[in-house]
């Protein structure tokens, strides 16, 4: 017979990097790969890509936009990166925690710190490093998205990002994307096992309690 799912609580796994190490990459694998988790979808001031979606890459929007939500209350969490604003949109990630499904977050060290005081206990927390320095530059430039200057900027905010990385619950370093998103799969796996998660663990331990 096949038992009814335990359910749980949906958490909020963050990966976190300096730009250019990998994290957008292994996000869209682990996406294609678990459809258990949702990507929460940014809003940015900063101009976009070329290939990027509005809606599914970033929602694009004014600084007056973004002020407005920010002081409505309407962003989980915020901050400047680049020289440009970033923030997550609150009402999508509540929806989904709620009906328990999980969300991914590409947020950088700043977000993360906001969202580990606002809810620890449903918060997972992914640094990725990249092998070394020139490959991180080396990336940058392959990507081929980003003017030279921009790159450098880039570059000179990666130390920044790396401080930051002992204040992470998992670290990766991402030599092999394949075997990154693996890794990440294996910490979404154990994380979703965690005790505390399983909110419906006592009613079914009740139940098998029951037939004993
Ligand atoms: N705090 C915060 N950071 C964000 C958010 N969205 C994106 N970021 C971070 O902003 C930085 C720049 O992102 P982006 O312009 O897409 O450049 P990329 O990371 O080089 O592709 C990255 O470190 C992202 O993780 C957000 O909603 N909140
Ligand atoms: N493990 C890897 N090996 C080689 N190239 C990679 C790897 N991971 C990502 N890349 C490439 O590096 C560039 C930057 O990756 P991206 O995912 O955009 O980084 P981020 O989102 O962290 O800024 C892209 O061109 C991507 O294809």
């Amino acid at each position: 017979m096949n038992a009814k799912p335990i359910s749980r609580r949906g958490l909020m796994l963050v990966l976190s990097s300096p730009s250019g190490a990998g994290k957008t990459t292994i996000s869209r694998r682990l996406l294609d790969r678990d459809p258990g988790i949702t990507m929460s979808v940014s809003v940015t001031t900063r101009p976009m890509r070329p290939g990027e979606q509005p809606g599914v890459d970033y929602y694009f929007v004014d600084l007056p936009e973004f002020d407005r939500m920010a002081e409505q209350g309407e962003l989980l969490e915020h901050a400047r990166v680049f020289g440009n604003c970033y923030g997550t949109p609150r009402s999508t990630v509540e929806q989904a925690l709620g009906a328990g499904r999980d969300v991914l977050f590409d947020i950088d060290w700043q977000g993360t710190q906001q969202l580990a005081a606002n809810a620890r206990n449903d918060l997972v927390s992914v640094f990725v490093l990249p092998p070394s320095g020139t490959e991180l530059e080396r990336r940058l430039h392959t990507r081929a998205q980003d003017s030279a200057e921009v790159i450098a900027q880039r570059m000179a905010k990666a130390s920044d990002e790396i401080s930051h990385w002992a204040e992470y619950d998992y670290v990766i370093v991402n030599n092999d994307v394949d075997e990154s998103v693996t890794a990440v799969q294996a910490i979404l796996r154990a994380e979703r096992l965690r005790r505390t998660r399983q909110v419906g663990l006592p009613a079914f331990v009740q139940s098998v309690q029951a037939a004993l």
